[in-house]
């Protein structure tokens, strides 16, 4: 017990390297954050300094020297040589959290007191000289950190010739030097700092080693702020941003501005297709400085078409200054850009233009795509893609609003063989056969305000009108007769009259009798056993057919035929011929089974019509035989 002794009250030690290295590895993206953060504290330092002289110079200098070292020099508030000690020597301080200089944290761009450690990354030493452009009488200061975790302090005389502001001096280590060579530097004060409100400039040897010349890395004003002489101009000056930033062109450009969230900037429509899982990432600056090229969650997933550039000047940073840190103020931003894009969209491609047509060329299978699982989507999709219905190409809120009930069908052969007389008929029918759409059509039928389904056989039949009694029985043997030929095709007949009436037949199937006649053949090729289990699956005593021939009486080829004998050749070659062209007129391929039916019924026909007749002969048994 006597050995026993206390600490109490002690301050943690810091092992700088530690600090360093966690940093490195876990916050930052990379070594070249550093360029960032001497940015940020360059233009943090002139801030604080114009606010109590607005006309003090704004410029922050990079000079990368020959030898492998950088200096970075700025006309900021400088520091006197307690407030170095203060800030400069403990981890985690920062002037920018307490409003000594009379501003609020909003005004700055750093905030954790750790960014000038991000320099360590490339060199073993920083050196940073000062003077105090707020007190006069401060001498300048020298301040030279090193990466073990030591510091040196030195107060220089007060004559010594160092300007107002601040220098940091890096010396790279060997195998660093390249995060120092002038040609990095410009790049990445390029990219973080081009939108800078400050004159940034580097220090670049001219060819031919005549010199050297400060190259500016930072525009004055936003591109989308900046004053154009016409609509036309800025387009065009935007796209050119469009290329040199993002790295292509735009099909289109949308102004974006929330605010609430100092938030400003474009949206830009990508000219090639993207795969919706893609998701949406998007350029941000924070108070200019660039944030990240790859920040999610700025828009929802459907705006995968759009790459934005945003500058925002309240919403808050991760520590690593690399994505958004979320708030209820990057919720509400969120929700207004998105509120943006879509009637934007909405607005775009529910008027025709050449822009409208080129962003659903490109986009609107990854638009359908996303409609099938997102219901935000479908609502858009539906007021914005065409659909081929039997009334030209429409929306589906355009069919709804002037129909009430969506019908569709959900395969393309379906739409040929009903088109036509779906048309005639005045009657509108989408065609939901295209991938996607059978879904999308199924999901917006759960959907409020929605009456969607699908086409069925009876729809179309409901639209043909029936004969005249005295017709019908006039035809009565032929159709019997003609019902007869299509039966084995599992298919019954009917005649009708419509429109048009060049269309002497169509098909008319629908998905349930085409499932009964399945499961029928199923039982019919099962053992007894499975037979019998799958038959109570169906009802056994509906043999309807699944399909429908229906003949067009208003057609005078189908007239003619219907003339000849019921029993005549010629009549049942001319049904199957029928048949056969109304297969193909609904987009179904031929199968070798309605070949030969077609040979069949062709040989019957050239018969008739190569007999010296001019009636069409009409061959019967007891002739044959003779
Ligand atoms: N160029 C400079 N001119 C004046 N003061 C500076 C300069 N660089 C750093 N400082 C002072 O040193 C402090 C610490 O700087 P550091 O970069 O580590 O953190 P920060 O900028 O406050 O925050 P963050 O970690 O978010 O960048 C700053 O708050 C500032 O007071």
């Amino acid at each position: 017990m006597e050995n026993q002794s206390t600490a109490a009250g002690r301050a943690f030690q810091v092992d700088l390297r530690g600090v360093v290295d966690l940093l490195a590895r876990h916050l930052y993206s990379g070594p070249r954050v550093y360029v960032r953060e001497l940015l940020q504290n360059g233009v943090d330092a002139i801030t604080a300094r114009r606010a109590v002289d607005p006309d003090a110079p704004a410029t922050v200098r990079l000079r990368p020297g020959p030898d492998g070292t950088l200096e970075v020099t700025d006309t900021g508030v400088g520091l006197t040589p307690a407030q170095a000690e203060e800030l400069l020597a403990t981890v985690g301080r920062s002037s920018k959290r307490d409003l000594d200089l009379g501003l609020g944290r909003e005004e700055f761009l750093g905030q954790f007191g750790i960014g000038l450690l991000s320099a360590f990354m490339v060199a073993d030493e920083i050196e940073l000289v000062s003077r105090s452009a707020t007190d006069p009488q401060a001498p300048p200061v020298r301040w030279v950190g090193y990466a073990d975790g030591r510091y040196d302090l030195t107060v220089l005389p007060a004559d010594a010739p160092v300007e107002p502001g601040s220098t940091v001096r890096l010396r790279a280590r060997r195998d660093t030097d390249h995060w120092l060579a002038a040609e990095t530097v410009v790049a990445l004060a390029e990219e973080f700092g081009a939108l800078l409100p400050v004159d940034v400039a580097v220090e670049v040897p001219l060819p031919g080693a005549q010199g050297t010349a400060w190259r500016r890395t930072s525009e004055p004003v936003l591109p989308w702020r900046a004053q154009y002489r016409d609509d036309a101009e800025r387009t065009a000056a935007l796209a050119a941003y469009c290329e040199r930033t993002l790295g292509f062109t735009p099909l289109a450009h949308i102004d974006l501005e929330v605010p609430l969230a100092g938030l400003s900037g474009v949206a830009f429509v990508l000219p090639t297709a993207v795969p919706p899982g893609a998701g949406s990432r998007h350029r941000v600056y924070l108070k200019r400085m660039l944030l990240g090229t790859q920040v999610e969650d700025l828009l929802p997933d459907w705006a995968f078409f759009v790459r934005c550039v945003v500058d925002t000047g309240v919403l808050r940073p991760t520590a690593s200054r690399e994505q958004l840190y979320t708030d209820d103020t990057l919720l509400a931003a969120q929700e207004a850009l998105a509120a943006q894009v879509r009637a934007w969209t909405v607005a775009t491609l529910t008027s025709p233009s050449s822009t409208s047509r080129k962003v659903v060329a490109t986009h609107h299978l990854a638009l359908r795509s996303l409609a099938v699982v997102d219901d935000e989507v479908l609502d858009l999709a539906a007021q914005v893609l065409p659909f081929e219905t039997t009334d030209g190409t429409q929306t589906l809120a355009a069919v709804r609003e002037s129909h009430g009930d969506v019908l569709h069908t959900t395969r393309v052969e379906d739409f040929r063989r009903v088109a036509p007389v779906a048309r005639a008929q005045g009657m509108t029918v989408v065609n939901a056969g295209y991938v996607y759409d059978a879904d999308l059509l199924a999901r917006l039928a759960r959907r409020p305000g929605w009456r969607v389904r699908e086409l069925n056989a009876q729809d179309v039949a409901q639209v043909l009108e029936p004969l005249e009694p005295l017709r019908e029985l006039e035809v009565l043997d032929q159709v019997r007769a003609a019902d007869a030929v299509v039966r084995p095709l599992d298919c019954d007949l009917v005649v009708r009259r419509f429109e048009p009436e060049e269309v002497p037949a169509v098909l008319l199937e629908d998905r349930e009798g085409r499932h009964r006649s399945d499961v029928r053949r199923t039982v019919a090729e099962a053992d007894d056993l499975w037979g019998g289990v799958l038959a109570g699956l169906t009802d056994a005593t509906d043999d309807a057919p699944a399909r429908r021939l229906v003949l067009n009486d208003a057609n005078p080829t189908v007239r003619r035929l219907l003339t000849a004998a019921p029993d005549a050749p010629v009549l049942a070659a001319g049904v199957r011929s029928l048949y056969v062209t109304a297969v193909l007129l609904a987009g179904e391929p031929l199968r070798v089974r309605e070949a030969e039916l077609m040979n069949d019924a062709m040989g019957v026909l050239l018969d008739a019509g190569l007999s010296p007749r001019t009636e069409p002969r009409v061959p019967d048994e007891t002739q044959e035989d003779v």
